[in-house]
């Protein structure tokens, strides 16, 4: 089939929201004529089942591979490196194995050594998301005019690049190149700290003796809520990308630590100029995120498609 970003069988390893959402949107554009999943317990497999959404949902990632043309791992990154072995021996010569991890240095570490040399690895993050997990959370318009990373190793066949990269589009997604290195240095910043900030606030909050819990629950309305949100997120797969980023994330978080301390020297100083000098830095960059229209990926979750395209 020729068809850009169509392909004959997709295999999704792993039916979560990342999985449930491709294969939603996959299955929306008409992308491939047979979807495939592996859902590993007997509960999940009839809910994924009851769905509708895939052709076929099968038990081992063995099985789900098997004639696939397009293979995407989309499970925890800590997971990559076994299932990629596993998958190996069953995968089609041409098949193009990508996934979907926030991690890239260690995935590309841990599975291409794996891969057959007539496989083409092709690692992809899509950066959408939302805080929850599972196979009912994920929805087709997840990927729309969202950024998908692609972290092709050198000398990647670049036709297989190419299939990718109209696959994602064809899901809605803005497609860039770079390599994986570059891509957990800018993530580390802009995704990993901002969790990690969020996890700590959430379990300071939690942790207050002067402050009860049910007062923190009532009086959240401030810019509290909002990282419950991103505190919420599925606990398996954030503890995989701390493990396997570490080095950018602790790099990043020395920058923060020392950033934090010069606002802390401030107010106790009570040097409001500084402050107030750090504040419109901070509100002009807000602004131009939202003028050039960067700002939907937080703002529009959950939204119906109609409102996503506007
Ligand atoms: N949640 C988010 O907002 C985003 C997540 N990602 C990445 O996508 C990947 C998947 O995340 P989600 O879909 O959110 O997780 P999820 O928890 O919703 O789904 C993961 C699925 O993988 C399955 N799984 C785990 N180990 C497996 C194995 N060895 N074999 C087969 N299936 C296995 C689980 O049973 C689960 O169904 C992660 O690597 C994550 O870093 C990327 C972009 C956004
Ligand atoms: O829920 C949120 O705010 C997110 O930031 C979602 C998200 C989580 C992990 C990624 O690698 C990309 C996007």
């Amino acid at each position: 089939m020729s068809t850009a970003g169509h392909f004959d069988r997709i295999a999704l390893v792993g039916f979560g929201l990342i999985g449930g959402s491709i294969a939603r949107a996959a299955r929306d554009q008409g992308l491939a004529k047979e979807i495939v999943t592996t859902a590993r317990s007997a509960k999940s497999r009839a809910r994924v089942a009851e769905l509708g959404i895939v052709d076929r949902v099968v038990e081992t990632n063995a099985e789900a591979v098997k004639g696939a043309d397009l293979v995407i791992l989309c499970i925890p990154v800590g997971a990559c490196g076994p299932v990629a072995a596993e998958i190996a021996p069953h995968l089609k010569p041409g098949v193009i194995v990508s996934d979907v991890g926030s991690v890239k240095a260690s995935v590309v570490k841990d599975m291409a050594p794996h891969l057959p040399g007539n496989a083409h690895f092709v690692p992809a993050h899509p950066v959408a998301g939302t805080e929850n997990s599972g196979p009912d959370s994920g929805f087709a318009e997840l990927f729309i005019n969202r950024w998908c990373i692609l972290t092709p190793p050198e000398g990647t066949d670049a036709n297989a690049v190419d299939r990718l990269r109209a696959f994602w589009t064809a899901l809605g997604a803005k497609v860039e190149i770079m390599t994986p290195e570059h891509h957990d240095l800018v993530l580390a910043i802009t995704s990993h700290l901002p969790h990690l900030i969020a996890y700590t606030i959430v379990g300071t909050a939690d942790e207050l003796a002067q402050v009860t819990s049910s007062e923190v629950i009532k009086f959240s309305a401030g810019g509290f809520r909002d990282f419950t949100r991103i505190a919420a997120s599925d606990p398996t797969m954030w503890r995989d990308v701390f493990l396997a980023n570490k080095e950018a994330v602790l790099e990043m978080l020395g920058t923060f630590n020392e950033d934090l301390s010069k606002l802390t020297r401030a107010i106790r100083r009570g040097d409001g100029e500084a402050l107030f000098e750090h504040f419109t830095r901070t509100r002009a960059i807000r602004r131009g995120i939202v003028e050039t229209g960067q700002d939907s990926a937080v703002a529009d979750f959950g939204r119906p498609h109609e409102q996503l395209k506007k």
